[in-house]
C-alpha cells in the first residue's frame, strides 16, 4: 500500500507545538531560569491544595539538606582531624565527634526521607488532582466551536502526557530543595579548605548540567515534531481496539490494512525515537567527557595550590573527599534540577491547554434585559467552522416565533444543522447577528441561553449512565414524575426500559459490568424522551426520527407537535422526511448554506422550486410500484 491510510501525511505542526517549540529552543540559559518559575507553580499548586502539607514538606526537605549538610561538613572534619600531625590513637579520638555527628547524620537522614516520602505520597497526589481539576474547569466552559478546531483538540488531548509529567516534576521540587542546601554545604566545605576550590567543585557539574538540559530539549522538541503522528497512531490503534468501530473493520475486512498502517506510523515513531536516544546518548558522553576534565581541572588546581604552598598536604586529602562530595551533591541535584526543568516545559503545554480553553470561553459583555426565545431573529447570520474555507451558513434572515413549528430541510451538507446551533446559540455567528427577544445571543452567558434550549440530535450522545438519568439528565432535579411518565411514553422510551433487565436502572453502557447497549432506534427513543423532559421554551430536534420505525416515527412528531400547540414554545424541525413537516408553520429550504425559499408547504409547492421537487420524488418512491 503506497498512500497512507489516513491521509495528509505532511500535515502542518499546529499552532500550539510552533510556539513551545520555540521557548524549548530558546538556549541552555534561558531555560534553565524557568527551573526556579517551575518551583514556585508547583509549590503554588501545593500550598492552593494543602497549605499544612507543603510546609510540612518543606521543613522536613530543609532540615534533610541541612542533616546532610552536617554530615558533609562532619566528614571533612574527620578527615582533617585523621590527617594532621601527631600519634594516630590521639588523632582517632580527636576526630571521634565529628565521627559521631556523620553517624547521626546518617541516622537522621534515613528517618527524614522515610518522613519525606511519607508527605509527598501524600502532597503529590494533591498537586495533580489540582492541576487536573484547573484543567476540567476551563474545559468545560470553553466554547463548542473550539472543539471543531483540530489544533485546539491536539493540544487537549496532550494535557494528560502533561500532568503525568507534572507528578514527577512535584515529587522532584522538595528533592531539589535539599538537593540545593547539600551542593551549598559541599561549597562551602570546599570552600573553608581553599576559597579557589568553592567553584572549583562546581566545574565539573557545569558540562553535565547542559548536557542533561539539552537532551531534554531535543526530547521535547522531538515529542511537539511526532504530535500529529502519535494522534495518527491513536487513531488507528482506536480502529483496531475499539467496540464502536470492531464491526465494520471485520466487515471490510480492513485489519490487515490497519495493522499495517499502524506497524508503519509505529516505525516511524520509533526511528524518531531512537534518534532522540542516541541524539541523547551523544549529549549525555559529551557531557560526562567534559565534567571529567572539569574535574581534572579541579585536581590540577589542587595541585597547584600544594605546589604553590598554598594548601598543607595534610589538608589535600579533605579537599579530595571534599570535592568528591561535592560534585556527587552537585550531580544529584543536576539531574533534579532536570526533571523539574522537563516538567517546567510540560507545565507550558498545559497553561498553553488551560489558556487556550480560557480563551476559547465566550467573553460575554452581558445584557441586562432578560433573552427569550421569542422571538428568534436572525439577520444577515454567517457562520465558518475553524480552518474551512467556505461559509456553511452564509447571509441567512429568519425569525422564529412562539407557538411556531418551523422545519429545516435540504440537502445534506446545505447547513440546516449549523443554522439549529446557531438559533440555540451553541454557535455564535460569524458575521451578522442572531437575537433572542432583542439581545444578542454574543451578550447572554451560554448557560442562560441553553437552558432555555431542549436539543435532541441526528446522532445523540449515548450517555453512559442508567436508562432512568438518560432521560432525567434532560432537567436533572426537575421533580415531576407525571412529566417524565408523560416524556417516556410520547418517545415510546418506555417499551425500551420495559425491555432492560434492571428496567430503568439499567446502566447503559458496555464499559461497565452487567451494562447494556441499545439499537439506534431506541437510543433515538430515549434522546427525544430527554428532550421532551427538558421542557424547554425553543426545542431543536435534528433528524430525530431517522432511526425510528414507522410507529415510533408517528409518534414522535405527534407529539413534537402537541409541544408547540401549547402556543408556548418554538420548535425547529430539521428533516428529511417532507411528509412529516407538510401541517408545520414555516418551511426553510437550504441550499448551500443560503435559505434558498421559505413558506408554508402549499406555498412552496406552488413555487414549483427545490422543495416541490424533493417532496414530489419522496411521494413518488412511496407511491411507485415496481413493474
Ligand atoms: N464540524 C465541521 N467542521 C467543518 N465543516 C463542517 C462541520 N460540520 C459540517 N461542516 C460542513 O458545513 C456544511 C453544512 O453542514 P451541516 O451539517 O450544517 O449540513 P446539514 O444540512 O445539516 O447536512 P445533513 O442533511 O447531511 O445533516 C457542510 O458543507 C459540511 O461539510
Amino acid at each position: 500500500m503506497g498512500e497512507p491510510l489516513i491521509g495528509a501525511e505532511d500535515v502542518e505542526t499546529p499552532r500550539w507545538a510552533v510556539v513551545l517549540e520555540a521557548t524549548a529552543q530558546a538556549g541552555v540559559l534561558a531555560v534553565a531560569r524557568a527551573v526556579p518559575r517551575t518551583m514556585r507553580t508547583l509549590v503554588g499548586w501545593a500550598w492552593a491544595a494543602s497549605p499544612r502539607w507543603t510546609v510540612l514538606t518543606g521543613v522536613i526537605q530543609v532540615l534533610s539538606g541541612v542533616v546532610t549538610a552536617s554530615g558533609l561538613l562532619a566528614t571533612a572534619s574527620v578527615f582533617t582531624q585523621l590527617l594532621t600531625d601527631g600519634p594516630t590513637p590521639e588523632r582517632v579520638v580527636a576526630a571521634l565527634p565529628a565521627l559521631a555527628v556523620v553517624a547521626a547524620a546518617l541516622v537522621l537522614r534515613g528517618g527524614l526521607d522515610a518522613l519525606s516520602g511519607g508527605s509527598s505520597a501524600v502532597l503529590v497526589p494533591l498537586v495533580e488532582q489540582r492541576a487536573q481539576d484547573e484543567l476540567y474547569r476551563s474545559l468545560v466552559e470553553t466554547d463548542l466551536v473550539a472543539f471543531e478546531d483540530p489544533d485546539f483538540t491536539s493540544l487537549v488531548e496532550q494535557a494528560g502526557p502533561a500532568l503525568l509529567r507534572i507528578r514527577s516534576g512535584a515529587q522532584m521540587v522538595g528533592d531539589l530543595l535539599a538537593g540545593v542546601i547539600s551542593v551549598v554545604a559541599a561549597t562551602v566545605t570546599a570552600g573553608l579548605i581553599h576559597p579557589v576550590l568553592a567553584p572549583v567543585v562546581l566545574l565539573a557539574a557545569i558540562p553535565q548540567a547542559w548536557a542533561n538540559l539539552s537532551g531534554i530539549r531535543v526530547m521535547f522538541g522531538s515529542h511537539l515534531a511526532m504530535a500529529s503522528r502519535s494522534r495518527r497512531l491513536s487513531v488507528t490503534g482506536s480502529l483496531i481496539s475499539e467496540r464502536t468501530a470492531a464491526a465494520e473493520v471485520r466487515a471490510f475486512t480492513s485489519q490487515d490494512v490497519l495493522l499495517a498502517e499502524h506497524r508503519r506510523i509505529a516505525a516511524d515513531l520509533a526511528a524518531e525515537g531512537v534518534r532522540v536516544a542516541l541524539r541523547r546518548n551523544v549529549l549525555t558522553t559529551l557531557g560526562r567527557a567534559l565534567s571529567g576534565v572539569g574535574a581534572a581541572l579541579g585536581y590540577v588546581v589542587l595541585g597547584l595550590l600544594l605546589f604553590l604552598g598554598g594548601l598543607p598536604l595534610a589538608l589535600a586529602g579533605t579537599a579530595v573527599i571534599a570535592m568528591r562530595t561535592a560534585a556527587s551533591a552537585v550531580v544529584t541535584t543536576v539531574t533534579e534540577a532536570n526533571f523539574l526543568f522537563e516538567a517546567g516545559l510540560f507545565i507550558d503545554l498545559y497553561r498553553e491547554c488551560v489558556d487556550q480553553a480560557r480563551r476559547h470561553r465566550r467573553g460575554v459583555v452581558p445584557d441586562p434585559r432578560a433573552a427569550r426565545p421569542d422571538p428568534v431573529e436572525l439577520r444577515g447570520v454567517s457562520f465558518r467552522y475553524p480552518d474551512q474555507e467556505a461559509d456553511a451558513v452564509h447571509d441567512v434572515d429568519l425569525v422564529l416565533r412562539r407557538g411556531e413549528t418551523v422545519a429545516l430541510v435540504g440537502e445534506n451538507g446545505s447547513g440546516k444543522s449549523t443554522l439549529a446551533k446557531l438559533v440555540v446559540g451553541l454557535y455564535l455567528p460569524d458575521a451578522g447577528e442572531v437575537r433572542w427577544g432583542g439581545v444578542p445571543t454574543t451578550s447572554v452567558d451560554p448557560r442562560v441561553l441553553h437552558d432555555q434550549v431542549a436539543l435532541v440530535l441526528q446522532e445523540p450522545l449515548r450517555w453512559p449512565m442508567t436508562a432512568a438519568n438518560n432521560v432525567r439528565i434532560g432537567r436533572l432535579g426537575r421533580a415531576d414524575e407525571p412529566a417524565y411518565v408523560d416524556a417516556l411514553t410520547r418517545s415510546g422510551a418506555d417499551e425500551v426500559f420495559d425491555g432492560l433487565p434492571q428496567g430503568p436502572s439499567t446502566v447503559l453502557s458496555r464499559e461497565f459490568q452487567q451494562g447494556r447497549d441499545l439499537s439506534g432506534g431506541q437510543w433515538q427513543r430515549i434522546a427525544v424522551a430527554r428532550g421532551l423532559f427538558r421542557d424547554a421554551a425553543l426545542v431543536v430536534a435534528d433528524e430525530p426520527t431517522a432511526a425510528l420505525d414507522a410507529r415510533a416515527e408517528h409518534g414522535v412528531f405527534s407529539a413534537l407537535r402537541e409541544l408547540s400547540a401549547d402556543g408556548d414554545r418554538v420548535t425547529v424541525l430539521v428533516t428529511h422526511r417532507l411528509a412529516n413537516i407538510r401541517s408545520a408553520d414555516r418551511i426553510v429550504v437550504m441550499e448551500d448554506g443560503r435559505i434558498a425559499e421559505e413558506g408554508d408547504h402549499d406555498a412552496l409547492m406552488a413555487l414549483e422550486g427545490i422543495y416541490a421537487e424533493l417532496f414530489r420524488l419522496q411521494g413518488r418512491a412511496y407511491a411507485e410500484r415496481p413493474a
